[in-house]
């Protein structure tokens, strides 16, 4: 894979952008990246990043090995007449556009070597969660250096198509959930007297050794949620507030109204 070109400017393509810049993936290769209008952005990227912007120029288009799709699913039928044109017969996809199928892929751009995946944007220090899925056209040779671009970024799943809404939903989505409980954790501890700053401390650490216990030590969040857990002390009150609030429900709901949207974005594309 030498020249790869991103189709969409915003955070998620800036994410996967500077995840391959910093972990060199592509080292001597040309990354390229096109956005709808926004010619500030562009110069941005090429700055930070030293990758090319393309503007008007279409005729380099032919010599893309592959093409990565970051538009809202909104926009996606127009990109998809906008660069169908210009693309050799050979030219790979990989989507991260949330809900959009291969098979609407192949519509607008032909039977071609096509990926769907859904990283998340904390690829931007090289630890995304990816899900990703292929159609047939994908060669074992392709499949590895998709594969490998993504895991340049963070760790990969290769799950079936259809699970890919789940992954939106889950990591795609995840990291908003997280920062959201991070504000939720950080305004209750300052309501009870704490200084803003202590208290993020306080939380960013106590997540970053949570999930550093979850990998290393293997056991299973249950037991090491016991094992924090004394008979009639603190986080037992803790939790049982949790509890009374149905929370578990609370997150099943949130997991399955974001897979439904993903479903739903998919269906409008
Ligand atoms: N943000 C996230 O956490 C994640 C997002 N995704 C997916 O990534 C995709 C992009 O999301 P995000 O980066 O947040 O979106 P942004 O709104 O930040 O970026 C969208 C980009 O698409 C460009 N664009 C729109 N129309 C065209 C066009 N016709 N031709 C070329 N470029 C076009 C825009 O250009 P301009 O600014 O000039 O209009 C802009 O650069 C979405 O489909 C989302 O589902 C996936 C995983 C996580
Ligand atoms: O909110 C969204 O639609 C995108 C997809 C996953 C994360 N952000």
């Amino acid at each position: 894979m030498e020249k790869v070109l991103f189709v969409g400017a915003g955070s998620m393509a800036e994410a996967i952008i500077a995840g391959i810049v910093e972990q060199d993936v592509l080292p001597g290769k040309q990354i390229y990246v096109m956005n709808r209008s926004d010619a500030n952005r562009l110069c941005d990227l090429e700055s930070r990043y030293g990758i090319t912007k393309v503007c008007e120029d279409r005729s380099f288009m032919e010599e893309i090995d592959l093409v990565v799709l970051a538009t809202k699913p909104k926009d996606i039928q127009q990109v998809m007449a906008d660069i169908h044109p210009f693309l050799a017969d050979s030219t790979a996809i990989l989507s991260v556009i949330a809900g959009t199928s291969i098979d609407t892929f192949e519509q607008g751009l032909g039977k071609r070597p096509i990926a769907r995946s859904m990283p998340n944007t904390s690829a931007t220090i090289g630890k995304s969660a990816s899900g990703i899925a292929f159609n047939d056209e994908v060669s074992i040779e392709m499949k590895q250096s998709i594969l490998s671009l993504l895991g340049a970024i963070g760790i990969v799943k290769v799950v079936e198509e259809d699970d890919l809404h789940v992954v939106t939903a889950l990591s795609g989505s995840g990291p908003a959930y997280i920062y959201y409980l991070v504000e939720a954790l950080e305004e209750a501890a300052v309501a009870r007297g704490l200084e803003a700053h202590d208290a993020r401390e306080l939380i960013v650490q106590t997540l970053e050794g949570a999930a550093a216990m979850l990998k290393t030590t293997g056991e299973e969040p249950s037991t090491l949620r016991t094992n924090v857990t004394s008979p009639g002390g603190t986080t037992a009150a803790g939790l049982r507030a949790l509890e009374d609030r149905q929370f578990k429900s609370v997150i099943a709901d949130c997991i399955n109204s974001a897979e439904a949207r993903s479903r739903e974005l998919g269906a409008l594309t």
